[in-house]
This record gives structure tokens, sequence and C-alpha cells, in this order.
């Protein structure tokens, strides 16, 4: 699709989005106050989006399930005229982890041509697998011994030497335990799984293997950057409440059906992101985590993942005073 791709200023123009949130939370990182850091970088991604030369739709937004500050969903962005282009955000995944000063927090969001992301519609959770070195035929309807049999035989490797990252969650318990019974190794992670996922979907055997239930929103910024890092991944509705569930129902989600990353990604997009803490993506791709100077400039490091430019990286130096800067330092 070249010829709807963004050219390299509007991607470096996202980009700066996500600078610019990293940079506006970064007198508040391990500060413990996870809404405070949710807002402000709601707050900075939103000003910085509003002058980009495009037709802007959020399609996912992040923050409804914890009633944390956010980007609607439906709400449009940029100056209206230039291309139409799809937004999912997540002003910063891991606020937790942002919050107590801990790795593998982003601000991030992934764009696309109109209509290309899947439509999680009301739902908060997804099962997830995603995988390193391709894979169409893993399947979350197989059991796991299964699909690690399949991953080990495609990356040549016992499956003891796979490494599968599983978020530490009571809704995952027996999925870890099916990963540790089969004998593969289990990297448990509190939060933050986009980051993990990229590290799942990388080839290079620093982790094999996503599984487990965790943010519907973070999935489809996932799939976004899982094709251009040629791995796999599927997904399919979890609903981890009545309510939930009673939601999709409403909306005639079929819960049973997976969705394969080709659905979950119709078309090439791009995924953005910038270190809130730091950050691991793949083997040798560490992102030291937002920094604060005397002066009060912000050094950022990022990170663009999308068709033919796997894991670009970047740093950036964000003056107190630049436009697309820091709106008000935080300290
Ligand atoms: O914390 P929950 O409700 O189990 O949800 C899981 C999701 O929360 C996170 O761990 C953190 O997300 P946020 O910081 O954006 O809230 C995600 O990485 C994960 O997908
Ligand atoms: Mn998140």
């Amino acid at each position: 699709m070249i010829e709807r791709a963004p050219d390299t200023d509007l991607l470096d123009g996202f980009l700066d989005a996500t600078r610019a949130a990293a940079a506006a939370v970064a007198g508040l990182v391990g500060g413990g106050d996870g809404m405070r850091i949710d807002g402000v970088a709601v707050d900075a991604l939103r000003r910085a989006l509003e002058s980009l030369p495009v037709d802007g739709r959020v399609v996912v937004g992040e923050g409804e399930k914890d009633q944390a500050p956010m980007l609607f969903v439906g709400e449009r962005f940029g100056m209206g005229s230039g291309p139409a282009i799809d937004l999912a955000v997540d002003p910063v995944d891991g606020t937790k982890l942002a919050a107590s000063g801990k790795p593998d927090s982003v601000a991030v969001i992934a764009i696309a041509p109109r209509g290309a992301m899947f439509d999680i519609g009301p739902a908060y959770y997804l099962e997830k697998l995603v995988a390193a070195g391709g894979g169409r035929e893993l399947s979350l309807a197989d059991p796991i011994v299964v699909t690690l049999d399949r991953l080990a035989a495609r990356l040549g490797r016992p499956v003891e030497q796979l490494r599968v990252a599983v978020q530490e969650r009571p809704r995952n318990a027996a999925t870890a335990q099916a990963v540790t019974a089969a004998g593969a190794g289990l990297v448990s992670f509190m939060d933050g799984d986009v980051a993990l996922s990229l590290r799942a979907a990388a080839a290079d055997g620093d982790l094999d293997l996503l599984l487990g239930v965790g943010g519907a929103p973070e999935g489809i910024l996932t799939a976004a950057a899982v094709r251009a890092l040629g791995g796999w991944m599927t997904a399919r509705f979890a609903p981890q409440s009545p309510e939930e569930r009673a939601r999709l129902v409403e909306a005639g989600t079929d819960l049973d059906r997976e969705v394969p990353l080709d659905e979950l990604c119709r078309d090439d997009a791009w995924l953005l992101l910038s270190a809130v803490t730091s950050t691991a993506l793949a083997a040798g791709h560490e992102l030291a985590g937002v920094r604060l100077e005397d002066d009060g400039s912000a050094i950022v490091e990022s990170v663009v993942v999308g068709p033919g430019s796997p894991l670009t990286r970047s740093r950036k130096r964000l003056d107190r005073d630049a436009p697309s800067g820091l709106p008000s330092p935080v300290r």
C-alpha cells in the first residue's frame, strides 16, 4: 500500500506525539501516581496529534477499563485533510510500572490506513498468542503442549529451550502451569504486554511466545507490529466479567471465533513508541527510559516498527520551549 503509506515526515510527526507523552511524564516516573501519569500523557499526545496533516480517527483507545484518562474511540484528530489514518493508542502502557519506576513502560500508538485495524468493540480483554518466526499453524484452539511442539519444530529448537511470556494474573494461572508442565521456560511479567509481545514476535530467541489474557487495546497495538517483525499472532475475545460478556453479546460479537493476524491488522501498519522507563524490545534493542536534563529538556528514546523497517530506533532531545516538545515540564 505504498501510495497510502505515510511519508517519513509524517511518521516522525506521529512518533513525536509519543515522544511528547513520554517527555511530559518524565518528572512523574517513580512518583506513585499512575492516574496523573495517564492524564498528563493523554494531554500531551492529544496536543501533538492536533497539528498533524492528516484526516485522523481514533479507533482503539485505552483507559476505559480502568477509568483512566484516555483518547476516545471515534475522536478525530489532525488538520482534517491529507491521508485518512486510523489510530490505536495507549498513552502509557504500563502505567503502574511508570508510577513505580519499573521497566517496560511505553507511550505507544499504532497507525494504519482507514479501516485496517480490527474493531474490538466493547471488549476490554483478549486472549493472545504472539509467536516468533511466523507460524500460521499456531492456534489458541490447540492445547498449549501442541502449540509448543509446533513452535519448537518451526524454530528448530527443543521445547525446553523455548521462552514463553505470560502475564502474571489469576486468569492466566492455568496457562502458566501448562507452559511449565510442557518443560518450556516461563517468563512471568506483571504489566506492559505491548513491550513483551514485541519481544515475543522478534525472531531472536529472547522470547519465543506470549500467551494469555491481556488488554484488548494492547492486542491491536501489538498486531500492528507483528507482521513487520515476521511473527504470528492470533486472538480471541476473553471477557472477564458478566458485564463485559453481556456488552459483547449485545454488540453481536462471535465470542468463539479466533481472529488471525491478517484480520487483527488488514493492511500495512506502523507501531511507534517511546520509552517511559527502560524497555527491552529485542536482543540488542534496549531503549533507555526518558531522562530529564537540568535545563528542563528531556531525552527520549523511541522505536518505529513498520513495513520494511523492523525496529528503527532514534533518540531525540525535546526542549522545554519547542512547539512539539514539552507542554510544560512536570517535576
Ligand atoms: O491489568 P489488567 O486489567 O489485568 O489488564 C492487562 C493489561 O494491563 C497492562 O498490564 C497495563 O496497561 P495500562 O498501564 O495501560 O493500564 C497491559 O500491558 C495489559 O494488557
Ligand atoms: Mn495498556
